[in-house]
């Protein structure tokens, strides 16, 4: 079988506060192959964020192993985690976090610039990324300008840029209304699919869960099968 694009073993993280203890993940193991999109799910605050950051080498886990296609983040220094999450990691929020004094297409092309990619480059590769979602005609609008489904549009798209081999994605249609989520969240499976990508998408709608390759649940600080 090929090489997991993701693969975390035994994560556990706590939280301290004075007296407080809060073992919010208490030894998560999932393994994402190339071409899986898999639904995480399970009621609020059960650490769902925490692990797509842990993931997403945001974070760093209390203990356990975080491996991104075949190379183990636990040995790395913040450097090179970063070089790893700008060339292999995509991620998504529920809220588009667009820079708003740059445009569409700016804010496309920003991620690869940041990553090294030259002007040129970047500029086809966020044209040809916006005209996939039907933005070409927007692309020099900035984002207080765009529609709040054509904000979150450009945000799947700038978190797909760098060609990463994962998408993490944390409610990413949760703040649009039914309809538009359901057409964005349509249109983010398909450029996964498009794409080859691995995806990992918290959600708290199961209808959007179904369309995925398979669920996990979080419980007790684990994921179990939906
Ligand atoms: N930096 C932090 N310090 C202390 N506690 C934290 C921190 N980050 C998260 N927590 C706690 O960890 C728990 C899990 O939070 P998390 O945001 O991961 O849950 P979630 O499942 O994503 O929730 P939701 O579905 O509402 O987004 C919560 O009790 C939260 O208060």
């Amino acid at each position: 079988m090929s090489e997991p694009s993701l693969h975390l073993q035994g994560i556990t993280r706590t939280f301290i506060q004075g007296a407080e203890r809060l073992d919010v993940l208490r030894g998560v193991d999932l393994t994402l192959h190339p071409g899986e999109i898999v639904a995480l799910v399970g009621p609020s605050g059960t650490g769902k964020s925490t692990l797509l950051h842990i993931a997403g080498l945001l974070e760093r886990p209390t203990a356990g192993k975080v491996v991104v296609v075949g190379t183990a983040a636990g040995d790395l220094s913040d450097k090179e985690r970063t070089r790893l999450r700008l060339s292999r990691l995509g991620f998504v929020y529920q809220f588009h976090h667009l820079l708003p004094e740059f445009t569409a297409l700016e804010n496309v092309m920003m991620p690869q610039l940041i990553a090294g990619t030259g002007k040129g480059r970047a500029r086809q590769r966020a044209d040809e990324l916006l005209a996939k979602v039907g933005l070409s005609p927007r692309a020099g609008h900035r984002p207080a300008k765009l529609s709040g489904g054509e904000q979150q549009r450009v945000a799947i798209v700038r978190a797909l840029a760098n060609r990463p081999k994962v998408l993490l994605a944390d409610e990413p249609t949760g703040n649009l209304d039914e309809r538009t989520a359901d057409l964005v969240f349509g249109e983010l499976l398909h450029l996964v699919r498009d794409e080859g990508l691995s995806a990992l998408i918290a959600t708290h709608n199961p209808a959007l869960a179904a369309r995925m390759t398979r669920t996990v649940t979080m419980h007790e600080g684990r994921l179990i099968p939906a």
